[in-house]
């Protein structure tokens, strides 16, 4: 070792003993270099730093979050970046918070210093739900186990390998909906309840289908339906316990007991559905067992010697990926109401493309332009995510001239960037048409900072194939099959409300009537 040590630095020690004239010349530049290097540190040092962005003053202790009303965080942020600009921070307790709403203050924190703002500062109810921060969405980007994951879940799970392998399992769950809101014709529907439960499944299916089958797979997928809806109102409270950590022991509203209830039940439901598994494995394989990603997951915790080896624990983290959000089904439906000359478009470009009497299928999707484009105007205007999820400074960094120390609260405030009337026309207004002068302009990608409704950098989100692909088959589905009309007496609300996810505040109910030319096309 100290051989090894030494001989790196030979040149070093040896050079004295060169008789060609060359060191003097070279321990001169040595010195010149050290001279430079020491004067530079010290010019540095006593650079004053760049001050902390403006923002709002506060109450001592609590800063400004008495004046945050939480129920609609964006909009509270939109407000507050008007009066102090593109940048600001506010103090929530004694935690630093900066929010930054235009597209090149966004630049320099995915781009420029992505690597810095990748952390992320876990919620407690995360914390909890995530088996210690075990999934992807929560875990440090520093450790190893992150860029594991995450590799696992875009590389090996969601190739385009496996979801191609999957589309039967989709298709199946897609036709179930229809099937169902056919039996249902003329009641109304709640189709945000609609779209979750629909989403849950056809995850679900993808995740464990190989595992279970008729009445056992119905009963988990029931339950796990009734806690993931249990888990949602409670991540979408803010909890005080992350605000002031000194008094998170008192667990003052009861999140954490209530989280770790709901824990409780998934891992007593994913321990269930994981022992089935195993003990079905050794069973002929069919070719739903083939694609079930829980497989794939329990081969790399066997085998312990892979690289990409998962403890159980981050095997159940991952399977929490099933928490997507499924809002902008409900989004594009109501805009499609409230403008029903865009709906007949829709309408108009699903009959052409797929014909009068054929069911739609994955391969008509991509031809499906309009539809596209309305899918890009409802997560302009209604991103699942407003704020995407926030980061957290690594180290004390420079943005826009303010400085950004080590440790704040970062968020990236997408609403305001999305509706900013110096980047849309009109930006309050609902047209699809805006995506389609140039089309591929603005991908899900987040290269373009203007809009990025899946995040951007190394914290983007890896479902972006997977989603789009289900909310278009699922939204398509249901406006080619069905007319769809407002209960008599209802009003469409478009109003929003922010939690875990920015949902509507009052749920879209609809009644629906068939379109299709025969009662075989609601089949399965
Ligand atoms: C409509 C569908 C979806 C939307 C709008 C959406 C949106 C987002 C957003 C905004 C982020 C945060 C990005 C950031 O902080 O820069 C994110 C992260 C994430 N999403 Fe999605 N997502 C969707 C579907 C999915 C699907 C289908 C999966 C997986 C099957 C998924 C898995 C994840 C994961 C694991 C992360 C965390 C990434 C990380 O922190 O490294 N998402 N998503």
């Amino acid at each position: 070792m100290l051989q090894t040590a030494c001989s790196s630095f030979s040149w070093l020690l040896n050079v004295g003993n060169q008789k060609d004239g060359l060191f003097p010349a070279s321990f001169s530049f040595l010195v010149a270099i050290l001279g430079i290097s020491l004067l530079y540190s010290f010019w540095k040092a006593r650079k004053p730093m760049a001050p902390l962005p403006p923002g709002p003053r506060g109450l001592p202790i609590l800063g400004y979050l008495p004046f945050l009303g939480f129920d609609n965080l964006h909009l509270v942020f939109t407000e507050l970046g008007g009066v102090y600009g593109p940048i600001y921070k506010l103090w929530l307790g004694n935690k630093l918070t900066v929010v930054i709403s235009s597209p090149s203050l966004v630049k320099e924190v995915v781009r420029d210093h992505d690597i810095a703002f990748s952390e992320r500062e876990p919620p407690i109810a995360a914390q909890i739900i995530t088996f210690g921060s075990n999934d992807i969405a929560f875990d440090s980007y520093s450790s190893p186990s992150w860029r594991n994951k995450r590799k696992v879940l875009a590389t090996d799970m969601l190739s385009n390998a496996n979801l191609n392998a999957c589309y039967d399992l989709r298709r199946e769950q897609v036709m179930k909906m229809v099937e169902d809101v056919y039996e249902n014709v003329g009641k109304p529907i709640d189709i945000g309840e609609l779209a979750f439960c629909t989403l849950l499944n056809l995850i679900g299916k993808m995740v464990w289908g190989g595992a279970l089958r008729g009445e056992k797979g119905t009963a988990v997928e029931g339950r796990f339906k009734e806690i993931s809806s249990q888990m949602v109102v409670l991540m979408g409270k803010p909890n005080i316990s992350d605000i002031f950590p000194a008094i998170a022991w008192f667990d003052m509203q009861g999140i954490k007991r209530g989280i770790k209830k709901i824990r409780q039940s998934f891992n007593e439901l994913l321990e269930s559905v994981i022992e089935l598994r195993m003990n079905t494995v050794t069973e002929k394989e069919t070719s739903e067992q083939k694609f079930d990603f829980l497989q794939l997951l329990l081969d790399l915790h066997k085998n312990q010697d892979s690289p990409s080896s998962l403890t159980m624990n981050q095997v159940k983290g991952i399977l929490m990926v099933q928490q997507i959000p499924s809002t902008t089904t409900e989004w594009a439906m109501a805009e499609l109401m409230q403008h029903p000359e865009i709906m007949e478009k829709v309408k108009k470009e699903l009959t052409d493309v797929v014909g009068v009497n054929d069911i739609i299928e994955e391969f008509h999707l991509p031809n499906l332009s309009y539809l596209n484009a309305v899918i890009k105007e409802t997560f302009r205007l209604h991103p699942p995510l407003p704020l995407l999820i926030p980061r957290c400074s690594a180290q004390s960094l420079t943005v826009g001239g303010y400085t950004i120390p080590k440790g704040s609260k970062v968020f990236l405030n997408m609403w305001f960037i999305h509706t900013d009337p110096n980047i849309w026309d009109n930006p309050s207004e609902f047209r699809p048409e805006r995506f389609l002068d140039e089309p591929g302009k603005f991908d899900f990608l987040g290269n373009d900072f203007r809009y990025m409704p899946f995040g951007s950098g190394r914290r983007r989100c890896p479902g972006i194939t997977l989603g789009e692909k289900m909310l278009s088959f699922i939204l398509a589905s249901l406006l080619r099959s069905f007319e769809w009309k407002l209960p008599q007496g209802e009003q469409l609300d478009l109003s929003s409300k922010f939690g875990f996810v920015m949902k509507k505040k009052k749920p879209l109910r609809l009644i629906p009537i068939p379109r299709l030319s025969h009662h075989v096309l609601y089949k399965k």
